[in-house]
């Protein structure tokens, strides 16, 4: 196995490149027509869309209140106290994460701020094609619900039998999430950025999705009349900085456990011990037999990669370079190699820590930046949930202050009704 400084920079590109997303110019041209379909024609595409793409039959998009009351009895006690384990901690790191206003003066009588706002209207993507996602619900639902947003919109696919998983619809409610349309895909986004006859357009839009959901959400981000988007999104993926003594079989599970995501999922490993690759890709190979997904979380190792380097400072850097949704350290020491780490989604610190932790319980959430958007975005949180605007005030003492030096600005920028603006207001108290 070659080490990483001695591969060429295409050779080390090639390993570092993600799995190619679907053919984007059909999938464009086919989202573009779902969206445009549900502009024109409003719920009937909706339910048309559901007939066609997940094949049920609905007569009312509207989840019915007696849904949301009744999802307690239907879930056992054990995963009934999960889910409200997981919600408790996710509350607590997102109500820390609640932002102060500022209130300074700059000057002498000028008085400046900064406010927040929660976003009035916001829409909860929650996906639902191949398997419920509850955690997803409290990911969103919490930081929608700590920001204070006033109206809370969820669209989810519903399975074959018309329902939506009684998990769903519990954390839903623990949310305080009450408008619920059993919708997904592309049509579902489009629904929230313009609006049917059931369902009132949002102001943002979160969540993951597939490739059609994804794709809606650029298209209905970039039109006058859509939505804003909390982050362009990807297939899941994961990068392992593990040294000679790593856990192998710790690491392996972590490998496979983002893995069985989808077929496009990607694992790293990135390791200065030949020995310890070795090690883990036997017990890869072990584990994924056992594996209920085993098929699709072996495809997403086919787009996987061990890559071998000669000391921990080079596997950080390989670690940067490819700035990954989840990071996991399972180094000596796992808290220093931590304080190199400039791009990474999520860290996980140590062999005690595993990504399913921030998936589903710690109180991180668990929608991050991928395909290489953790150089220039965060992970999710309550300020996504949030607009910032700032207040002035200026007091006579205050224009007086600054007046003339505005006056001086506008005058060099050729623009003479601003100057005027303020010397108007000089003139009146002389
Ligand atoms: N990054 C994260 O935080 C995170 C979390 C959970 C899941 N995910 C990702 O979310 C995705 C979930 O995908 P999913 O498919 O299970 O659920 P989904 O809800 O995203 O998509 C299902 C919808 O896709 C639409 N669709 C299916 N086939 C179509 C076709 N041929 N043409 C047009 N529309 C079609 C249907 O309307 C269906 O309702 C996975 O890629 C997973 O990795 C990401
Ligand atoms: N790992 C996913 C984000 O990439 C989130 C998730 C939901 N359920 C389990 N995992
Ligand atoms: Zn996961």
């Amino acid at each position: 196995m070659q080490i990483w400084s001695q591969l060429s920079s295409d050779e080390q590109q090639t390993l570092l490149a993600r799995p190619a997303l679907k053919d984007n110019r059909q999938l464009s041209q086919t989202v573009t027509e779902i969206i445009s379909k549900v502009r024109n024609d409003g719920d009937s595409a909706l339910l048309e869309f559901s007939a066609r793409f997940d094949g049920v039959t609905l007569d009312s998009l509207a989840l019915a209140q007696s849904e949301l009351d009744n999802a307690e009895q239907q879930l056992t006690g054990e995963v009934k106290a999960a889910i409200e384990l997981a919600y408790a901690n996710i509350r607590r790191f997102h109500e820390a994460q609640k932002p102060s206003d500022t209130r300074i003066e700059t000057a002498s009588g000028v008085v400046c701020e900064l406010k927040h706002a929660p976003i009035a209207a916001v829409g909860l993507y929650i996906p639902g094609g191949t398997a419920p996602l509850p955690s997803t619900v409290l990911m969103l639902g919490v930081s929608a619900q700590v920001a204070g947003c006033q109206r809370k919109v969820l669209c989810t696919p519903c399975g074959k039998n018309g329902q939506i998983a009684a998990e769903i619809r519990y954390a839903a409610k623990l949310c305080g999430i009450n408008e619920i349309y059993l919708v997904g895909g592309a049509q579902a986004i489009a629904a929230m950025a313009f609006g049917t006859q059931s369902i009132a357009r949002v102001d943002k839009i979160f969540g993951p999705g597939n490739s059609y959901v994804t794709e809606a959400k650029q298209q209905v981000s970039q039109s006058a009349q859509g939505a804003a988007i909390d982050m362009p999104a990807g297939p899941s993926e994961v990068l392992v900085i593990a040294d000679g003594n790593a856990n192998a079989e710790f690491v392996a599970s972590d490998l496979l456990s983002q893995a069985e995501h989808g077929s496009d999922s990607q694992a790293i490993l990135v390791c200065n011990s030949a020995a310890n690759i070795e090690l883990v890709k036997q017990a890869v190979e072990r584990q994924l037999a056992k594996l209920n997904r085993r098929d699709i979380a072996a495809q997403a190792m086919a787009n996987s990669r061990y890559i071998l380097t000669d000391s921990l400072e080079q596997s950080v850097a390989v670690s940067n370079r490819y700035a990954p949704e989840h990071l996991i350290i399972q180094t000596e020491n796992a808290r220093a190699t931590l304080d190199n780490v400039t791009n990474a989604g999520s860290v996980f610190v140590g062999p005690w820590s595993p990504e399913s932790a921030g998936d589903y319980a710690s109180g991180t959430n668990h929608v991050l930046p991928t395909y290489g958007y953790a150089r220039n975005y965060s992970s999710l949180g309550v300020m996504d949930f949030v607009r910032r605007y700032t207040v002035q005030e200026l007091s006579v003492t205050g224009i007086q202050t600054i007046g003339p030096a505005i006056v001086s600005l506008a005058n060099a920028e050729g623009l003479d009704a601003h100057a005027n603006a303020v010397s108007i207001r000089l003139e009146s108290l002389k």
